[in-house]
């Protein structure tokens, strides 16, 4: 078997969701090539201590809040590679080249340098998804409230949502969905589908969300949609998710919830172990969760949080 590289990266984020981007040095394999700053792990080291001195030597910064993120796995000519990224949010010191590298701050979806690393794609896709993912209420607003509230979202942000709607029959779910795709999205907003796919697949959705039982049954990504993802809760469950190639996984439920009374929760030690394991797809905790456990949540590796009723008013 061949020997793995192990790597650690970071991306270091800004408020606004711009996240650093560096040119590899000339002398490397890929000299020229944009990637996320890191290096090789070193004998004895953890991921995170390798994160803190590549970015103290490559940019002179002390990295004082990283969460672990993505695990990618990407078989080189030169390397096989285990990439561990890290979401950065809080460093010190100021940025300075050391290794003769170009930086630049760059915006998921709309991105200015190139080439990026060939491992790297599925990590520029994760950085587009947003924190909070949020889940219709089930039936607990009428449509007009529902679509109200929406409206308001997608007027001030990038808002994504998932419809799951189940007390509706195929016709009442389709009005509504052409309803809500037809407002204003000036920030881009995102709307999933949930339920059957061969409906999903007939309307002007971004992507749709499989339930664990419809995951289970593929036996490929399902085609036609920019975005899939699906409910996990455990281990096989998520490396189905790899095995296809899915955009992201949400994991649960954590935390006792209205929504599923009578199931043990997974808690937070199940769920930080679940995703230890190393995914490359992004991760959301579900399961009583609000914009409150966003912090814990992405403390044990979780992109960030499915919200149902927290989202909204009821
Ligand atoms: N730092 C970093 N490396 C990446 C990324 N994506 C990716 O495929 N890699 C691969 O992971 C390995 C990282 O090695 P590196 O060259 O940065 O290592 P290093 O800083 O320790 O340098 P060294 O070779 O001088 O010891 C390379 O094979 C590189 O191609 C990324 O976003 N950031
Ligand atoms: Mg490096």
């Amino acid at each position: 078997m061949r020997k793995i590289t192990r790597v650690a990266a970071g991306i270091l984020l800004q408020p606004d969701g711009q996240f650093l981007m560096a040119s590899r040095p000339a002398g490397k394999p890929y000299a020229g090539y944009w990637e996320f700053p890191g290096g090789k792990l070193e004998a004895g080291e953890s991921a995170l201590e390798a994160l803190k001195r590549e970015l103290q030597e490559e940019l002179g910064i002390n990295v004082t809040a990283a969460t672990p993120w993505l695990c990618q796995r990407f078989d080189y000519p030169h390397a096989l590679v285990e990439l561990h990224f890290f979401r950065v949010t809080a460093w010190e010191g100021a940025m300075h080249s050391h290794e003769g590298q170009q930086f630049a701050w760059q915006q998921a979806g709309h991105l200015q340098v190139s080439p990026i690393l060939p491992a790297n794609g599925p990590i520029l896709r994760g950085l587009s998804q947003p924190q909070l993912l949020r889940f219709t209420p089930a039936g607990l607003l009428d449509n007009e409230a529902l679509v109200s509230q929406i409206k308001q979202y997608w007027a001030q942000s990038d808002a994504w949502f998932v419809l799951r709607e189940p007390q509706l029959d195929a016709d009442s779910y389709a009005a509504l969905c052409q309803q809500i795709t037809q407002l204003p999205r000036p920030h881009g907003g995102k709307l999933i589908a949930h339920g059957s796919l061969e409906l999903a697949s007939q309307l002007p959705v971004d992507g749709i969300h499989l339930s664990a039982t419809q995951l289970m049954a593929c036996t490929s990504r399902p085609r036609g949609f920019d975005w899939v993802g699906a409910s996990t809760h455990d281990q096989q469950q998520l490396a189905q998710v790899q095995t296809l190639g899915l955009d992201y996984a949400v994991l649960g439920h954590v935390n006792n919830t209205a929504s599923h009374p009578d199931e043990p929760p997974l808690g937070w030690d199940e769920f930080g172990c679940l995703l230890k394991q190393g995914w490359s797809f992004p991760c959301f905790a579900i399961g009583g969760q609000s914009v409150a456990t966003l912090p814990l949540a992405q403390s044990y590796g979780a992109q960030g949080v499915a919200v149902l009723r927290a989202a909204w008013q009821c």
